[in-house]
């Protein structure tokens, strides 16, 4: 299977270069897309009766009227609706002139109890929100209950941002053609696609690497071989020191769950670093987990110097202050020979948009690689010129980020995005709403961290984690609290190791 996921120019480029190396044309790709999609509604909806195709003008449209010819032609009762007739000359003019099926004006459709809408109307091409008679068919279909399935995209759905930005219908079934887009995978838009299937249609694969594209869906089988597994000879500190910074009195849950998250993912040592007024409290909960006095930046270079640790975990029960900020900026201006890489979750960001200044330009110079895991919230306050920019989508934000803070960004939410400095990103889509629990993100924060310790690039160790993440609350179910992930781990871990 292969994972990239190209925009909507992208996929037009992989289109032209498919043309350009012959034999198929135009047309002929759209022939075989109509066909992929009259294969799903004869074998998924083999009773519906009639099926209501409805055409828009582009070559979504073309599509669609190649899918009422083939199901007049299997004998099947299709009526065919259309905002207005393809440019002459297109590839849609071509399909629709090889389509016997009447054309009815879209304002006469009323689709009624057993029928089946194929939307054809926009798919790539979607140029501005639906109106008019395209919206009112959007409701009657919604009325009717009708099932729908949709030609690439449910129209209304924008393929690069998974925006909505009107109406959109809404599918139980979305056929799309080489690759996946974004916006099958961004919410919104996710939630219209339905069971989204991918029909070949001879797309080819030289073709997609061409268009450059470099952001994927999330699946192990492109960062399993990075998945690291103890060597064996392995000693608890060859397996990856991980310290996570706790937080005071009240607060010091969330470091134990980054901390028993990072043991589970597999880190050999992890080290709780506690304020001293915190220490009984932490020691009151910890037995594998190492635990240490750490009152300021003089304790913790100690520690530094002392254990070597590979990855600090800054955030999880800290506070918003800026002194929270400004001791994780000076962290990182000693980490030089003492640690290689900081995931700063939480409070950790928050701490630092007031310091955002010194921060980007900190960034600008070399330090330890560095992952931030924001939710939206969170996002929007270290990256606020990046989150008021509305032209942008989750995905785009997400790089503009990563290539700001020069660190890997996990954007978290139903739909989170992983992206790179380097311009790799990730869209993960095993999420599952679970996850919205408290201390979720902290057990997060420590996979990620973990994983790097034990030497996995960071980017690759961040959809890692945002994958396992999610794969163990669907394994534990419902009932889940954050305390259940780290042992809902071990079976994946074991299942990627083995
Ligand atoms: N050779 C190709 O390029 C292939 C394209 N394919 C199909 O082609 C589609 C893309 O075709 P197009 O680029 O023609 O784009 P679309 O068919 O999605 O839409 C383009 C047309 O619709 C108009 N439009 C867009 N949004 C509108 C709105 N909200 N209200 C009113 N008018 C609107 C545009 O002005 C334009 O005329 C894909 O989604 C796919 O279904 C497939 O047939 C496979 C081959
Ligand atoms: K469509």
């Amino acid at each position: 299977m292969a994972f990239e996921l190209l925009t909507p120019d992208e996929m037009a480029e992989a289109d032209r270069l498919t043309i350009g190396a012959g034999p198929v044309d135009g047309v002929g790709l759209m022939r075989r897309a109509g066909g992929a999609i009259a294969d799903v509604v004869l074998s998924r909806f083999p009773s519906a009766h009639p099926v209501h195709v409805l055409c828009g003008p582009g070559n979504n449209g073309g599509d669609g009227y190649v899918v009422a010819r083939l199901l007049r032609e299997s004998g099947g009762a299709v009526r065919l609706f259309a905002t207005s007739a393809p440019r002459a000359g297109s590839d849609a003019a071509l399909a629709a002139a090889e389509c016997p099926v009447a054309v009815e004006p879209l304002s006469a459709f009323a689709p009624e109890t057993g029928s089946l809408v194929v939307d054809a109307l926009y798919g790539a091409g979607l140029s501005k929100p639906l109106a008019g008679d395209v919206l009112a068919a959007v409701a009657r279909t919604a009325e009717a209950g009708v099932p729908v399935v949709a030609v690439d995209l449910p129209s209304g759905v924008s393929g690069r941002s998974g925006e909505v930005p009107g109406g959109a219908f809404k599918a139980v079934i979305t056929v799309t053609f080489a690759r996946k887009k974004p916006g099958h995978l961004l919410f919104p838009g996710r939630a219209h696609c339905g069971e989204i299937i991918v029909a070949d249609i001879g797309i080819s694969d030289a073709a997609v690497a061409a268009t450059g594209a470099r952001c994927r869906e999330n699946d192990p089988a492109w960062w399993r071989a990075l998945f690291p597994s103890p060597a064996k000879d392995a000693h608890k500190y060859s397996r990856g020191h991980v310290g996570v910074f706790s937080g005071g009195i009240a607060a010091t849950g969330a470091a134990r769950l980054s901390a028993m998250a990072a043991a589970r993912a597999g880190a050999g040592a992890v080290t709780v670093l506690s304020p001293g007024a915190a220490l009984a409290a932490n020691a009151a909960h910890l037995t594998s987990i190492i635990l240490r006095r750490c009152d300021g930046l003089e304790d913790a270079i100690a520690f530094l110097d002392e254990r070597k640790p590979a990855v600090l975990v800054h955030g999880p029960g800290l506070s918003p202050e800026p002194e929270v900020g400004r001791f994780a900026l000076e962290l990182m201006g000693h980490a030089s020979g003492r640690f290689g890489a900081l995931v700063l979750d939480a409070d950790g960001i928050t701490s630092m948009a007031r310091q955002r200044a010194a921060f980007f330009e900190a960034r600008r110079r070399s330090g330890p690689a560095l992952v931030l895991t924001p939710h939206h919230g969170e996002f929007g306050r270290l990256f606020s010129d990046i989150a008021a920019d509305t032209s942008l989508s989750k995905l785009e934000r997400a790089l503009a980020a990563a290539a700001k803070a020069n660190a890997v960004i996990v954007y978290k939410g139903p739909d989170t995005v992983i992206a790179a400095p380097d311009g790799r990103a990730a869209i993960n889509s095993n999420g599952t709403p679970l996850l919205a629990t408290a201390g979720s993100g902290d057990v997060l924060s420590g996979i990620v961290a973990a994983l790097m310790a034990q030497s996995m690039p960071p980017f690759e160790a961040a959809c890692a984690a945002v994958w396992m993440h999610a794969e163990a609350a669907r394994r534990f179910g419902p009932g889940l609290i954050a305390e259940d992930l780290p042992l809902a781990l071990r079976e994946v871990v074991a299942g990627l190791s083995g």
